[in-house]
C-alpha cells in the first residue's frame, strides 16, 4: 500500500487551562492522500481547528502521532501552509505582492526576483493582478482571503491547511471563493485539508469528508467519493441529509 501524504494516528489533544485539562480531540485517526480535498466537518467545539493546528505543528498531541510523508510533525514548517478565517492574517504594512513574497523570501529563502515572479504568478491565479500594490486595509474580505490563499499556494506546500477560510464572507462572495478554490484545484491538484461546520460547504469542497461528533474528537464516519454526487440531480441534497443524520443521530435520540 502506498504511504499517505498525511497520517493522523490515534491523536488526542488537550489544552491545559487553570484547574482543568480540556480534551479537544480524543484518539482521532485519518489519512489524507496526495491531491485529496479532505474536509473535517463537525459542529462548533468538536475539535476541528485544534486538529488542524496540530497538523500545522502548533500543538503537540498528548497521545498518537502526526506524520507528513512519513516525517513526524513536531513544529510548524513550510511544507504545511495555513489559511485562517480571520481577515487580519495579512501584514497590514505590506502590499499584496509583499505579503505573498514575504514567506517565499524568509522561509523558502528565495531571492527577490524569483520570489516576485512566483508571487505574481499566484496573485494572477486568484484574480488579483490589479491589486498587487494595494495594502490589505483597502481590500474587501473576499480579496484578503484570496491573498492568503495565494500566499499559501505560492509556497507550494505539501498540504494547504484551511480553517473555515470563507466563513466570515457574505453568501455570494463565499460561493464565488469556493468556486475559485475548486478551479485552482483543477489546475494544480494541490492537497488541501479543509475545516468547516457547513455540511453544504463540505460537500461542495471535499472529495472525502471526516465527520466529527459534537462530542469532541469522536469520529462519526468518513464519507468518500463525494465527487460523484451531482449538485443538480438531487444526490447532493440526499448526501447532505444523510450527513446531518449521521452527525446528529445520537442527539436526536437523546432529545426524544
Ligand atoms: N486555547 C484553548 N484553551 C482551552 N480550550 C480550548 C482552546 N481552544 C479550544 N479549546 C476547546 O477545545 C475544544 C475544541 O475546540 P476547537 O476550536 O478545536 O473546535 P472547533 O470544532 O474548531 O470549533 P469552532 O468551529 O467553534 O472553531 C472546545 O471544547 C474548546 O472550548
Amino acid at each position: 500500500m502506498t504511504q499517505p501524504l498525511l497520517d493522523v494516528s490515534g491523536v488526542t489533544l488537550r489544552y491545559k487551562t487553570p484547574g482543568v485539562l480540556v480534551t479537544a480531540t480524543e484518539r482521532v485517526s485519518f489519512q489524507v492522500n496526495t491531491s485529496d480535498r479532505f474536509v473535517l466537518l463537525g459542529p462548533s467545539g468538536c475539535g476541528k481547528s485544534t486538529l488542524l493546528k496540530a497538523v500545522g505543528g502548533y500543538l503537540t498531541p498528548s497521545e498518537g502521532a502526526i506524520t507528513i510523508k512519513g516525517r513526524k510533525v513536531t513544529e510548524p514548517g513550510a511544507d504545511r501552509m495555513m489559511v485562517f478565517q480571520e481577515f487580519d492574517q495579512l501584514l497590514p504594512w505590506r502590499t499584496v505582492l509583499e505579503n505573498v513574497m514575504f514567506p517565499l523570501q524568509v522561509a523558502r529563502r528565495l531571492g527577490r526576483k524569483e520570489a516576485e515572479t512566483k508571487a505574481r504568478h499566484y496573485i494572477d491565479k486568484v484574480g488579483l493582478t490589479r491589486a498587487v500594490n494595494s495594502y490589505p486595509h483597502t481590500l474587501s474580505g473576499g480579496m484578503k482571503q484570496r491573498v492568503a490563499i495565494a500566499r499559501g499556494m505560492a509556497m507550494e506546500p505539501d498540504i494547504l491547511l484551511m480553517d473555515e477560510p470563507f466563513a466570515a464572507l457574505d453568501a455570494l462572495t463565499r460561493r464565488t471563493c469556493q468556486d475559485e478554490l475548486l478551479q485552482l484545484w483543477e489546475e494544480t491538484k494541490f492537497t488541501v485539508l479543509f475545516v468547516t461546520h457547513s455540511i453544504a460547504e463540505a460537500i461542495k469542497i471535499g472529495n472525502r469528508i471526516l465527520l466529527l461528533s459534537p462530542h469532541p474528537g469522536r469520529v462519526k464516519a468518513e464519507v468518500v467519493d463525494v465527487d460523484k454526487v451531482s449538485p443538480t440531480d438531487g444526490t447532493a441534497g440526499q448526501l447532505e441529509k444523510k450527513i446531518h443524520e449521521l452527525l446528529f443521530a445520537d442527539e436526536a435520540a437523546h432529545a426524544e
